[in-house]
């Protein structure tokens, strides 16, 4: 098994080389002016959305969590947990059940809000960040509603950073709010740390060391 330190430097690189990790000026959800930026749309390939797999597989393995079915939010989560499952499957040999939502209610044909299989046992999340935490709330209410367990959330990159308005008063991240809210580990490939070493290490991208540390300073969770 792939060690996760060696899964994250891997993964970063990866995304790199995939654009997928890009540093300049971004407007973030919350209206942050973010040094850098996290797009999971750049893994746009058959190639790369399996590499992508991989990390996360990898990512769960080494978790050691016991779950029954994983379960990816629209949209950015319905090619993850496609992409996921056969990974898994190709990887452990183990057949994983997928799940995962519309955006909007289907009136017609075989209708609902849910596609795949049905929602059972123990279930983990799928998705790419956790800005707000609005996602993962609305993902655990589908998955409880149905009677399932949510037991976990599984994201490619944790930005260590504390959420909009609660920042200043509770000073932490809106990957640990999630985990604390809902009472479930939320794991991710790689954080800002993994960047962060990245950046540091990298003469490349030497221009982006001071934003990024500032960046860090104001809104980071370390
Ligand atoms: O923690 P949050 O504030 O909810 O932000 C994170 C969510 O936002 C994005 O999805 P979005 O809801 O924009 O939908 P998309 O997958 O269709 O882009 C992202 O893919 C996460 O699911
Ligand atoms: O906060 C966001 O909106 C956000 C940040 C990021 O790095 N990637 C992303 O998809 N959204």
């Amino acid at each position: 098994m792939i060690s996760l330190q060696k899964n994250a430097v891997n993964f970063v690189k990866f995304a790199l080389q995939c654009k997928a990790l890009c540093f300049g000026s971004f407007e973030t959800k919350s209206g942050r002016n973010s040094p850098y930026f996290f797009n999971i749309g750049c893994f746009d390939s058959g190639y790369s959305i399996n590499k992508l797999s991989r990390f996360y597989t990898n990512a769960l393995v080494n978790s050691g969590i016991a779950f029954d079915m994983i379960f990816g939010p629209a949209y950015k989560g319905i090619p993850l947990v496609i992409s996921t499952s056969i990974n898994y499957s190709l990887m452990l040999g183990k057949d994983i059940p997928f799940s995962f939502n519309r955006k909007e209610m289907k009136t017609h044909g075989e209708g609902g809000l849910l596609i795949g299989s049905p929602l059972k046992g123990r279930v983990v999340i799928i998705d790419d960040v956790i800005t707000s935490g609005i996602s993962a709330m609305e993902s655990i209410s589908i998955i409880k509603k149905t009677g399932a367990e949510p037991v976990a959330m599984l994201i490619a990159l944790d930005r260590m950073e504390c959420s909009v308005d609660r920042c200043i008063s509770s000073r932490k991240s809106a990957v640990q709010e999630v985990a604390e809210t809902y009472g479930i580990p939320v794991i991710s490939i790689a954080s800002l740390n993994d960047i962060f070493s990245n950046v540091m290490n990298d003469i490349n991208l030497s221009k982006y060391r001071e934003r990024i540390s500032e960046y860090r300073e104001v809104y980071g969770i370390l």
